[in-house]
């Protein structure tokens, strides 16, 4: 039986006052890639970032609902949140190196979790870097700035600095919006090539990236989950008006 890595139950988010999510249901299969699309503030993003917590830094955000991750209660009164965001890690869409080296880029959240001899770190850099599809590219100048790099690296640099510590998901808010094509196809091969390793939960406004690597999309409008299936169903049969018109570019 396909495995459910996280289930979402009942979900409800607030900014203050005003609700942006009207009670998802969503679970995700292990090794799937899915993706949400909908039109601009139907409450993708702000869904996505409930997954690992994100909106803990924001004072003015409620969370209600039940989120497990394993099994286990993501949002539990003691959970390690730091933890968590190694084991769920998110890709943005600018991409956003520290302001040095692409090595300690990489390394960054393995020496945040704790400490590394040298030859240990070499190796997780030089395999996340090989993972995120990068490294042949930058082998040779890894203590060279990862500023100095073209945008489409260093949002592959960014991957391989989520993967560093081990995720069993990666969350991505539209990780190609920001690219060239050419980049932009990298990283979508950059996927592909990860999805036997971990989940995968994508933003995209791209209905063309979101039929080419997902297995299953998730439709979202007004902060509501108006239709989730396979992404084939989802593109040539969907069950909802309002999907169809969304998928051939009537609205959003
Ligand atoms: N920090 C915030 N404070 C207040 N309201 C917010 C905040 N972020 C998002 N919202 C509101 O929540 C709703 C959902 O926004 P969200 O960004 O999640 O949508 P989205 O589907 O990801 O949109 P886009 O595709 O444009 O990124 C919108 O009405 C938006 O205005």
């Amino acid at each position: 039986m396909t495995q459910k890595i996280l289930t979402t139950e009942n979900v409800h988010l607030y900014y203050g006052k005003k609700e942006a999510l009207h009670g998802i249901n969503l679970d995700f299969n292990k090794n799937d890639i899915t993706a949400l699309i909908g039109p601009s503030g139907s409450g993708k993003s702000t869904y996505l970032r409930a997954l690992n917590r994100m909106h803990d830094l924001t004072d003015y955000v409620t969370v209600n609902g039940t989120f497990m991750f394993n099994g286990n209660d993501i949002y539990a009164p003691n959970t390690d949140t730091v933890a968590l965001r190694q084991k769920i890690g998110m890709v943005f869409q600018q991409p956003n190196p520290f302001p040095f080296s692409i090595y300690d880029n990489v390394a960054f959240g393995v020496r945040t979790a704790g400490k590394k001899s040298k030859a240990e770190l070499d190796e997780i850099v030089e395999k996340s870097l090989k993972q995120a599809a990068i490294w042949d590219e930058v082998k040779d100048n890894l203590h060279k700035s990862a500023l100095s790099i073209s945008g489409g690296q260093q949002q592959r640099v960014s991957i391989a600095r989520a993967l560093a510590t081990n995720p069993e998901i990666l969350l991505l808010d539209e990780p190609t919006a920001a690219l060239d094509p050419g980049s932009a196809s990298k990283v979508e091969n950059t996927m592909m090539q990860l999805r036997d390793q971990l989940t995968m939960i994508i933003v995209t406004h791209s209905m063309a990236q979101a039929s080419r690597i997902s297995d299953k999309t998730a439709f979202f409008m007004d902060g509501e989950l108006v239709e989730f299936n396979h992404t084939k169903k989802i593109f040539l049969d969907p069950d909802k008006q309002e999907t169809q018109d969304y998928i051939s570019g009537r609205f959003g």
